[in-house]
């Protein structure tokens, strides 16, 4: 049933941003100078009024908020009609005054008991705005732990993925517009960590690139790294296409949000991979909207996370 929904209401937003992506795109800024558009805002209200139908108790932890709508007038009237051709037959949002809610639903602060859903409605925002990679991302989080996990990525090949996973039954994909059996995904082999190839953001500033590139060196990989933006990483990981995400954070101070992790988690995890923080830890998702307790991820194959670990320790001594 979560899986259903979740899968519906990722595709429906992934359409709604790739229509969106077929036009110029313009952006606002947010506080913290990061970018935002009508997509991020449309694609939020889809999929809360979607979670809201199916399952009316359970909270969302989403990235975005209706504040810059509420104080613009055509702003809203864009998001709105986003919204109107996406879900046409939402009776959440039958009217224009229902959009504001549906987005503020997802204000919750997060919490280590029970069920919440995590919500990134374009991740890798920059990635959207530059024609790159993007994925729309949602998790249901159970006292702390990832237990489901789907991402939309309509860039990633030709047809674009669907990506899922629950805990204890699998990774899989399937196209992401066009319906189709789900293929079972998993961690490529590889015989030695020195034939690696490392997955990383394009964001100097999400991402101490210069130091990750200092560890592949200090674990004998030549491989060039491959750099996309958004949780597409994970995904490229799970499929096989790369062996090792590394995100080591620029400054100490940044909290990573849960949003940004969530749900790649699980497809990591159910796709035969594992995921700690730079000391080592799993990540927690039970303390509030950021991963406060974790600093740094590292995902990569069981057969090679202990290698990588130890590299990153000894680069950051
Ligand atoms: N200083 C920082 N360090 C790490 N991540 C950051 C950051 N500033 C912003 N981000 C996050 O980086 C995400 C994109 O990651 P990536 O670089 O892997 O594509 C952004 O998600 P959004 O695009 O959803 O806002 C944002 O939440
Ligand atoms: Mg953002
Ligand atoms: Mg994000
Ligand atoms: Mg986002």
């Amino acid at each position: 049933m979560e899986l259903q929904v979740a899968k519906q209401a990722v595709r429906t937003a992934s359409k709604l941003a790739h229509t969106v992506a077929q036009h110029h795109i313009s952006s606002i800024s947010k506080s913290d100078q990061s970018p935002v558009t009508v997509a991020d805002f449309g694609a939020q209200a889809v999929i809360i009024s979607a979670l809201k139908q199916a399952f009316p108790g359970d909270p969302v932890v989403g990235e975005e908020d209706a504040a810059a709508l509420r104080a613009d007038d055509t702003l809203a009237n864009k998001v709105w009609a986003l919204v109107k051709e996406a879900a046409p037959h939402d009776k959440n949002l039958s009217e224009r005054t229902n959009l504001f809610a549906a987005i503020d639903a997802g204000n919750y602060a997060g919490s280590a008991k029970g069920r919440q859903w995590a919500l990134d409605p374009i991740d890798g925002t920059k990635g959207f705005l530059r024609g790159g990679q993007y994925a729309v991302c949602l998790a249901l989080i159970v006292d702390s732990r990832v237990e489901l996990g789907v991402i939309g990525c309509p860039n990633l090949g030709p047809r674009g993925g669907l990506f899922s996973a629950v805990r204890g039954k699998g990774a899989f994909w399937e196209p992401l517009f066009e319906e189709s059996t789900p293929e079972k995904i998993s961690f490529r082999h590889i015989e030695s960590t020195k034939d690696a190839t490392f997955c990383e953001s394009v964001e100097s500033g999400h991402s101490a690139l210069d130091t990750q590139l200092k560890i592949a060196q200090s674990l004998g990989i030549s491989n060039p790294p491959v750099q996309m933006d958004s949780q597409a990483k994970y995904c490229s990981l799970a499929k096989g296409d790369a062996d090792i995400y590394l995100r080591l954070p620029v400054r100490m101070d940044y909290e990573e949000k849960i949003w940004d992790h969530a749900a790649g988690n699980i497809l990591i995890t159910e796709a035969g991979g594992v995921v700690t923080d730079m000391n080592g830890n799993l990540l927690d998702f039970g303390k509030g909207r950021t991963l406060k307790d974790n600093k740094g991820v590292i995902a990569a194959a069981k057969s090679i996370h202990s290698d990588v670990l130890k590299a990153v320790q000894k680069a950051l001594l």
